[in-house]
């Protein structure tokens, strides 16, 4: 496996990991913040119920304290107590009543005292004027610690456990405080600190052990509070929820990951990302005249060279890269690679040609012809060093074909037509198109020699050309007794094993001189003369 590979694997392994712990991960941090937000609603609406619980218990004693206020009898006669008594027994939160004359209580709604009770100090006044004494003692309450409401001469008395007389759910611990941070009551023990510092600083969220909320009212905050651990069954309700979600997210993310990946491993993408990266090289293939022996030009072969440095033969990606139309940019980078390796041997020695192998719908759009031509401009390779060879494939829309192989003979290019004889049009279409030379398939010319069906064909093929007074060159010649054959038979040039597998440019160049060095040059550049 190339590099690439394992890393689209590894890549796409990375993304499907992310891709499950980011959604599932997302979803327990939303049952987290949504378990959160709902406990701390919860706290904030025991805590407006506690503070609208005291502001009524306060409400109705300062009516109650109003009322009595009102009232015109003679302080402490029996009509004044009763009056008293009847305020205390219809205000629910009021237990007692008391009248002070001097400083010292003189009847309540029980009846007259014996006037050695002082009035007992002021902790803090209401915003409405109340002036409240937080705990009291007083010996009528059994004991009870009382919180006192003085106001004018008389004064009331409530349990404290009025002010926070609301239903709260197990573990909840809620506080009463006055606006200047005092605690009036308290219920299931909440945590002094956490109570003091919510007092001070009214707000919800939540400490490493508690979570809180508070409520405001007139001069008086609520703090409702309970332990962290309540949180684990609500976050798990919305996990059940929220996970299927989650999960359902996951296995979407997985699937296009894992579709994307197979598509990125697909050879179609492979060769895409090939020509992207401009991963093609060419070889060249030396073209000899066969009565000589001199090079007279190549065929440019290309081939796919991997990043791990690997060749891939063209017969490999040439059919995939022809179906996808990726073969035109192919095309584009084999004729830069050809003026980038060649130029100046093709400059110095105007006899050789390369051929270049074109592509069906590159014969059919002509396109390649403006390619060409844009490329070798200001290059000084001449067009006519340029062959273009197609096979019968590229034929397929004839009129298109004849249209581009015309123009291509204008602008001087040589067109040949590549392993003739292995489609099933030659003959009716060879003679309708202009062409400058026929290369015979290898397949014929592995029958030389040999007593087999097709063997008697390689003959024909080469009258023919000689008819339509076309070069011919002969492909995959391998063996010596091939090439005197083929010279026998007036093949003019010939290809193949015997004289040199496809080089790289270098090589081909060390070879050209080495020809032409042993056998001379060629007269000149083999064109569409011959036609
Ligand atoms: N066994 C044997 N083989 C020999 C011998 N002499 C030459 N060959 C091989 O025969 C093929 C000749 O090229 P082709 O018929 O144009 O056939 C080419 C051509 O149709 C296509 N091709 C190569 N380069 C290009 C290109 O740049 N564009 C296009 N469109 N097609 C290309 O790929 C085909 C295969 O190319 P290659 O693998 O390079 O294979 C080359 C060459 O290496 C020999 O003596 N014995």
């Amino acid at each position: 496996m190339d590099r690439r590979r394992s890393r689209i694997i590894a890549v796409a392994v990375f993304l499907g990991f992310l891709g499950t712990a980011i959604p599932l991960a997302a979803m327990a941090y939303m049952s987290w913040v949504i378990a959160v937000e709902s406990e701390e609603d919860r706290l904030e609406l025991f805590s407006r119920l506690t503070v609208s619980r005291a502001e009524n218990t306060l409400r109705d004693a300062k009516g109650a304290l109003d009322a009595i206020a009102a009232t015109p009898f003679v302080a402490c006669s029996d009509a004044h107590i009763a009056r008293m008594r009847a305020l205390t027994v219809d205000t629910t939160s009021v237990e007692e009543m008391g009248y002070f004359e001097n400083g010292l209580l003189t009847c309540t709604s029980w009846g007259r005292t014996a006037g050695d009770i002082g009035r007992s100090h002021v902790d803090y006044v209401t915003p409405d004027g109340l002036e409240v004494t937080i705990r009291i003692q007083p010996a009528v309450s059994g004991g009870k610690p009382m919180m006192g409401l003085h106001s004018g001469a008389h004064n009331v008395l409530i349990a404290p456990a009025r002010l926070v007389d609301v239903l709260v759910d197990d573990g909840m611990s809620i506080a009463l405080t006055n606006g200047q941070g005092a605690l009036l009551n308290a219920l299931n023990a909440p945590d002094p600190a956490l109570v003091g510092s919510l007092a001070a600083a009214p707000r919800r969220g939540m400490t490493a052990s508690d979570l809180f909320a508070t409520a405001r009212g007139d001069g008086l905050i609520a703090i409702a509070t309970e332990p962290r651990s309540m949180l684990a069954g609500h976050m798990k309700r919305e996990l059940m929820l929220l996970l299927p979600v989650g999960a359902f997210i996951a296995a979407f993310i997985v699937a296009v990951v894992i579709w994307l990946s197979r598509k990125r491993l697909s050879p179609l993408a492979e060769l895409e990302i090939a020509v992207r990266n401009r991963e093609f090289i060419v070889h060249y293939q030396p073209i000899v005249a066969l009565k000589t022996g001199i090079c007279i030009g190549a065929e440019a072969l290309v081939r796919w060279r991997r990043p791990d440095g690997s060749l891939v033969r063209p017969d490999l990606f040439i059919p995939l890269a022809e179906e996808s139309g990726l073969i035109m940019p192919i095309t584009d980078q084999v004729i830069e690679a050809v003026i980038r390796d060649l130029n100046g041997i093709l400059v110095q020695d105007r006899t050789l040609h390369i051929a270049v192998n074109l592509c069906a719908a590159d014969i059919k759009s002509g396109r390649i012809l403006d390619v060409l031509e844009a490329k070798l401009a200001r290059t000084g390779i001449r067009t006519e060093q340029i062959w273009l060879e197609a096979t019968e494939r590229g034929f397929m829309d004839i009129d298109a074909a004849r249209i581009t192989l015309e123009k291509a003979r204008e602008r001087g290019h040589s067109v040949a037509i590549d392993d003739f004889g292995t489609g099933y049009s030659s003959l009716q279409y060879l003679q309708g198109l202009p062409m400058d030379a026929l290369k015979i398939d290898k397949s014929f010319i592995d029958t030389i020699g040999k007593d087999t069906a097709t063997s008697s064909v390689t003959p024909h093929i080469i009258g023919m050309a000689k008819t339509l007074k076309l070069y011919t060159v002969a492909e995959g010649i391998e063996a010596e007794e091939q090439a005197e054959y083929l010279k026998a038979h007036g093949v003019d040039f010939g290809q193949g094993w015997l004289f040199s597998k496809a080089l790289p440019a270098d090589a081909f160049i060390a070879y050209h001189r080495r020809t032409k060095e042993k056998f001379g040059a060629a007269p000149e550049v083999i064109q569409a003369a011959a036609g």
